[in-house]
């Protein structure tokens, strides 16, 4: 490879606080490995951050594309050549993306639970019947409705800092996040944060009690596919531990047929080379999950006997 193909680069990424941080990751460790690369940012605004005026799993619809209200303005500035490298949270994107690009890599991953955020600290276990808790996820709504039948679960939409200003406010007992994003925006787990003058407490869910989204915590990276700079960058920082485990949750998910919004809880290990993961896959109207666990050593594999093993 010439040096040439490496002089500079063009990262691509949402404008929201959580994925300005999540560009910013990926320019450190683009700089620590290719310490001549010259490096951009572009930031592009997406559907998903145009209509934070409709809930989270209509958004789709009311725009009349199929999927990837996150990710379909970051993959047109791909095809135009305007940059190089899209920057996404992984679990926003499709499982199934277009022929033109590929998902070549991920960071690092980030805790992968889901953390319920509440004015009152305690946890899930001091929520009095009846509090109101606010998720736009379909996952996050069924799941806890299936653990705790007693509360109101309400939509919530926008960027992590408005949904802890609504939560601080008091219009919702408590919310869920994903840990990932709240750690990079610098909230610590141990303690509580101040919103807007008010404590705010986390209270981690175990990944086995409360099953996280597939990809959750993984910050991935897409390219135009045949781009073999854009490649070759992306091979110098992806970590491969997270990118077997990711791969896996996303085939099951697409197995599924399912989407970001299917409600699907997914969570993986991977140690000494073999792969377990856990599944549950929630019935639209709510209820019982069908579960399943699977292991092996190749993670696709293992993908589709979870898959075909959903009790
Ligand atoms: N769709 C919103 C979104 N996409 C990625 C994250 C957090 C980071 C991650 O899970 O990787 C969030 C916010 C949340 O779920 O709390």
């Amino acid at each position: 490879m010439s040096e040439e193909v490496f002089q500079k680069t063009v990262i691509g990424t949402r404008g929201s606080d959580l994925a300005l941080v999540q560009a910013a990751a990926t320019e450190r460790a683009l700089s620590l490995a290719f310490p001549d690369l010259r490096i951009t940012r572009q930031v592009i605004r997406t559907t998903g951050d145009r209509r934070t005026d409709v809930a989270l799993a209509q958004v789709a619809k009311v725009e009349g594309t199929d999927k990837g209200i996150f990710t379909k303005e970051l993959e047109e500035a791909l095809r135009a050549g305007e940059i190089d490298i899209a920057v996404h949270s992984l679990k926003d994107v499709p499982t199934v993306v277009s022929d033109e690009f590929e998902i070549a890599g991920v960071l690092s991953r980030a805790p992968i639970r889901d953390v319920l955020v509440s004015r009152q600290p305690g946890g899930l276990d001091i929520l009095p019947a009846g509090a109101v808790v606010g998720t736009s996820a379909v996952r996050r709504a069924r799941q806890l409705q299936w653990l705790r039948p007693d509360l109101k679960v309400i939509d919530l939409r926008g960027n992590v800092p408005t949904r802890l200003r609504k939560v601080a406010e008091g219009a919702y007992d408590a919310i869920l996040l994903a840990e990932a994003g709240l750690v990079r925006l610098g909230h610590r787990m141990s303690r509580p944060s101040v919103v807007f003058g008010t404590e705010v407490h986390f209270a981690p869910l175990a990944e086995d009690v409360f099953y996280p989204a597939a990809g959750q915590g993984a910050i991935g990276f897409e390219i135009r596919k045949g781009d073999k700079a854009a490649a070759a960058l992306v091979a110098g920082i992806v970590d491969v531990v997270t990118f077997t485990r990711v791969r896996a949750e996303r085939e099951f998910l697409r197995l599924l047929e399912g989407g970001c919004s299917t409600p699907v809880g997914v969570f993986t290990s991977l140690e000494y080379d073999v792969l377990t993961m856990d599944a549950r896959v929630f019935p639209d109207e709510g209820g019982t999950p069908r579960v399943a666990k699977a292991s092996g050593g190749d993670p696709l594999k293992v993908a589709r006997e979870l898959y075909d093993s959903l009790a």
